[in-house]
């Protein structure tokens, strides 16, 4: 047992989501739990972890890999539900009706949900759900927190020094997640806000998106630094627009994230906006890792949240112009650089 826990796990950990950052969370508790059961939609990867071939091969034994949600849920009090946000409310209509109160789910996506709106009409605040709101809508789990930090997976996999956040309004859970992933190589901090935890993180990737633009174009650091300042700036605007308070933004899950994905070439939604800024069509983007960008689908709820509570945010809107209207990144540049912005710090 790790000298950081607290609290002795004896129950199984479980996973949902054996992606990058899902198998990323299941090597983390390797270090502090003895039974993790991981949950995979598809037979064959199954039969690939079991085997711990290939990308699977580093697999910890003491990581079991199901296909059964309803495994997950008996034998786990605590869940860490790591898929894209794309895919969440419809995981959670599935995992929902097997979960009690009893239940505690931390979850690590870092995205939005609007599949509450209208197709038609105008989008509205309360149609925009974040992943810990679409847990409580689908199931009666009460327990419920977000894990969000400066956290690319491929460091975390090589074993490198990394932070995180958990965020809850109970403090047990925020015990119980630290319990479960702290480790000398994974500093873990705890905070009551989660709505805060949970915008910056999915805000960030628009900024981060922003900065491949910038990156693809060979551009260097002054202007890295003002968008990211910027950037930061209108993500606060936005994150206390949708009732979150701004601590969380100046913290490991606002601008250590920020960093870290704004500047990595590991990072998707950097590596998209790199390769809009060199031409590569966004339907190619799209194709080979859409779901993955986070960033795209927040840029497009944020652009009708912000039309419909009019919010002034020149960075979320020019960058949705670039990449969704085809604006060319020279203007949009131009129209940032002539912008009338008056006040450095006006979010404190
Ligand atoms: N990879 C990273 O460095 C980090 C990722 N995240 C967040 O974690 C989330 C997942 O990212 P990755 O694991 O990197 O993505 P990934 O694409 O590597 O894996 C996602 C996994 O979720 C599965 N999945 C999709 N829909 C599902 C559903 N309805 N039910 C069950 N499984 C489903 C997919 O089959 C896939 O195995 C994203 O929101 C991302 O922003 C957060 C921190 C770091
Ligand atoms: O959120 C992340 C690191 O903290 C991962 O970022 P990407 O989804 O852009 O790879």
């Amino acid at each position: 047992m790790s000298k950081y826990q607290k609290i002795q796990i004896k129950q199984a950990v479980g996973v949902v989501g054996a992606g990058s950052f899902g198998l990323t969370i299941a090597g983390l508790l390797a270090e502090n739990v003895e039974d993790i059961l991981i949950y995979t939609r598809r037979e064959e990867n199954k039969a690939k972890m079991q085997a711990r071939k290939g990308e699977y091969a580093q697999l910890s034994p003491k990581i079991r890999v199901t296909t059964s949600l309803e495994e997950v849920a008996k034998d786990c009090q605590l869940i860490f539900p790591v898929v894209p946000s794309k895919g969440f409310r419809n995981m959670m209509q599935q995992l929902g009706p097997l979960l009690n109160p009893q239940h505690f789910l931390i979850h690590a996506t870092k995205g939005l949900d609007s599949s509450l709106a209208p197709k038609e009409g105008k989008i509205k605040p309360e149609h925009i759900k974040t992943m810990s709101q679409l847990i409580e809508l689908e199931s009666l789990a009460c327990r419920v927190g977000c894990l969000s930090g400066p956290n690319l997976a491929s460091e975390i996999q090589e074993h490198q020094p990394a932070a995180t956040l958990i965020a809850s309004k109970y403090t047990e859970v925020i015990k119980m997640g630290q319990a479960a992933l702290r480790s000398p190589r994974f500093q873990v901090y705890g905070t009551h806000d989660i709505l805060g935890a949970e915008l910056a993180g999915a805000l960030k990737n628009v900024v981060a998106l922003a900065a491949g633009l910038l990156g693809g174009k060979g551009l260097g650091m002054n202007i890295w630094a003002l968008l990211v300042t910027r950037g930061l700036s209108e993500m606060i605007h936005i994150g206390k627009a949708m009732g979150a308070d701004v601590k969380a933004f100046l913290g490991v899950a606002g601008i250590g994230d920020l960093i870290a994905t704004a500047s990595s070439t590991k990072s998707r939604n950097y590596k998209a906006g790199v390769a809009l800024a060199q031409g590569t069509p966004m339907r190619e983007i799209v194709g080979a890792d859409g779901d993955m960008v986070e960033g795209f689908r927040t840029l497009e709820i944020i652009n009708q949240l912000c039309q419909a509570l009019e919010i002034n945010s020149p960075i979320f809107e020019i960058v949705h112009r670039v990449v969704f209207k085809g604006m060319e990144l020279e203007r949009a540049i131009h129209f940032l650089m002539t912008y009338p912005y008056a006040v450095d710090v006006d979010f404190l």
